[in-house]
C-alpha cells in the first residue's frame, strides 16, 4: 500500500471530511433558508441562487468520488446525442442497484453542468435528512409516498411547477421504486409471474406508474429520456464508505436517448412501453456479464477542476477555525482536557454504523 493510500485509510481523513461536508451543509441549509425572502421578490432568482447553494453540497459528493477515491466513470452512448446532453430537459430512468449510483449519476451530472439542478422523484422520508433532504426541499424536488392515490396529484402538481424552471435539468427515476436485493428479486419475479409478464434477470419489476406521469407531466418541458444503465467492473460493490477509505471503483453507464415524443401517452400503452425497455435493459446487463462492456462507443466527459475548488474551498474555510481551537486546547496545559478530547475521538470508530 502506498503513502498516499494509508492516509486516505486513517479514521482521522475521515472525521476531517465529515466534519467539513457536516458543517458546510448545515451552513448552505442556513443560506438557502435565508433565500425565502428573495422567492417573494424574484422566484427565478431565487432558484438560480438554490442551485449554486446546493451545487456546494453535491460536489463535495462527487469531489470524494471523483478526485479522493478516483474513480473511473466510464460512458458509453451514441456520438449523435452527446452534444445534447446538459443542453435540454431530460428525465434519466436508471437501474438501482448499487450503494452509489445516484453519486455515478451526479458525476455525470457534474461533468454535463447540471449538478446544482439535477432533481429526482424520491421517498417522502429523505426530505426530513438534514442537509441533502433540506437541500432538496430548496431545490423542488418531487418527493413520493409510495401511495398512487396520494402520489398521482401530488407528484404530477410538483412537476408542473417545473415547468417555468430557468436552467437545464435532467429528473431521475429509479422505476423498479427500491434497491435491487435476490430477496425482493425473488418477490418481484412472482407479481411478474402472475400479472403475465416476461421475467427479469438483472433488475426488479419497473413501477410504471410513476414513470407516466412524469412523462405527461413533463411534456414539452423534458425533450427526452435518458435511458441509463449502471455497472461496475469486475463485480465491484461499491460502498460510501470504500469512497471514503479512498477505494478506486470503475464505473460503466450506458446512455440512449429516447425522444420524449416516442413514448405512448396513453397510460396502458406507456406501461407496456416500459416493461419492454426493461427487457431491454436486462438484456444489456447479460451482455455486460459476458463481454465486460456495453454495447456501443465510449463517450467520456472528462472530470471538471469545479468539484475539487469547491471542496478545498469549504476545508480551507472551515479547518482554519478548527486548528484554532486544538492549539488552543494543546496550549491550554489541561491534561484532563487533552485526554478526554482524545478518547473521545477515538472512541468513534467503534460507534455503530448508522448509515
Ligand atoms: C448522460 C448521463 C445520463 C444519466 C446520468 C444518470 C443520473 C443522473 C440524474 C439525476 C441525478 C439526481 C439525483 C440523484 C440523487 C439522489 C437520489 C437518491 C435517492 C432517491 C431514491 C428513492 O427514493 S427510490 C424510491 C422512490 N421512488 C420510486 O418509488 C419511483 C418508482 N415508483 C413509482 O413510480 C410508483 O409507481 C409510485 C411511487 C408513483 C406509486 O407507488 P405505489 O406503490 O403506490 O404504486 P405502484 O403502482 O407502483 O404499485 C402497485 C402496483 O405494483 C404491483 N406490485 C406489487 N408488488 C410489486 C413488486 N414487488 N414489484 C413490482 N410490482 C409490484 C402491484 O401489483 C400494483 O400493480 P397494479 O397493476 O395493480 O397497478
Ligand atoms: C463529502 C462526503 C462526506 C460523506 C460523509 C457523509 C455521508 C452522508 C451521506 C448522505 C447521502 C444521502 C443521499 C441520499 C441517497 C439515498 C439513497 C436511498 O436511500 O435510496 C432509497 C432507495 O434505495 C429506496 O429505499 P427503500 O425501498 O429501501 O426504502
Amino acid at each position: 500500500m502506498g503513502l498516499l493510500q494509508l492516509l486516505k485509510s486513517q479514521f482521522l481523513c475521515h472525521l476531517i471530511i465529515c466534519y467539513v461536508f457536516l458543517v458546510s451543509g448545515l451552513i448552505i441549509n442556513l443560506l438557502q433558508l435565508c433565500t425565502l425572502p428573495v422567492w417573494l421578490v424574484s422566484k427565478q432568482l431565487a432558484r438560480r441562487i438554490n442551485i449554486r447553494l446546493a451545487y456546494c453540497i453535491s460536489s463535495q459528493m462527487v469531489a470524494i468520488l471523483e478526485w479522493w477515491s478516483g474513480t473511473e466513470c466510464t460512458l458509453y452512448t451514441d456520438p449523435k446525442s452527446y452534444p445534447l446532453y446538459g443542453k435540454e430537459n431530460a428525465i434519466v430512468v436508471l437501474n438501482h442497484a448499487f450503494e452509489i449510483d445516484f453519486l455515478c449519476g451526479w458525476t455525470f451530472c457534474e461533468r454535463f453542468g447540471v449538478l446544482g439542478s439535477s432533481k429526482v422523484l424520491a421517498k417522502k422520508q429523505l426530505a426530513y435528512v438534514p442537509i441533502i433532504g433540506w437541500m432538496w426541499y430548496f431545490l423542488e424536488i418531487v418527493f413520493c409516498k409510495r401511495k398512487w392515490e396520494e402520489d398521482r396529484r401530488t407528484v404530477n402538481e410538483s412537476l408542473e411547477k417545473l415547468r417555468d424552471y430557468p436552467e437545464n435539468f435532467w429528473f431521475l427515476l429509479y422505476c423498479e421504486g427500491t434497491r435491487f436485493t435476490p430477496k425482493k428479486h425473488q418477490v418481484s419475479m412472482q407479481v411478474a409471474e402472475s400479472k403475465g409478464l416476461s421475467k427479469l434477470k438483472y433488475h426488479l419489476l419497473p413501477r410504471t406508474k410513476g414513470f407516466w406521469v412524469t412523462v405527461q407531466s413533463l411534456r414539452g418541458t423534458a425533450a427526452a429520456v435518458y435511458d441509463s444503465t449502471l455497472n461496475f467492473r469486475n463485480n465491484e460493490m461499491p460502498t460510501l464508505l470504500g469512497l471514503l477509505n479512498g477505494k478506486k471503483y470503475h464505473a460503466d453507464l450506458y446512455v440512449r436517448r429516447i425522444p420524449l415524443e416516442l413514448i405512448p401517452e396513453d397510460e396502458k400503452e406507456c406501461a407496456e412501453w416500459l416493461h419492454k425497455l426493461y427487457q431491454e435493459k436486462d438484456s444489456f446487463q447479460e451482455h455486460y456479464a459476458k463481454t465486460g462492456r456495453f454495447p456501443g462507443p465510449i463517450m467520456s466527459p472528462p472530470r471538471r477542476p469545479w468539484s475539487l475548488i469547491n471542496w478545498l474551498f469549504w476545508s480551507c474555510l472551515l479547518l482554519y477555525p478548527l486548528g484554532l481551537l486544538l492549539t488552543q486546547l494543546i496550549s491550554s496545559g489541561s491534561v484532563f482536557t487533552i485526554v478526554a478530547s482524545v478518547a473521545v475521538c477515538s472512541a468513534a470508530p467503534f460507534c455503530p454504523n448508522v448509515t
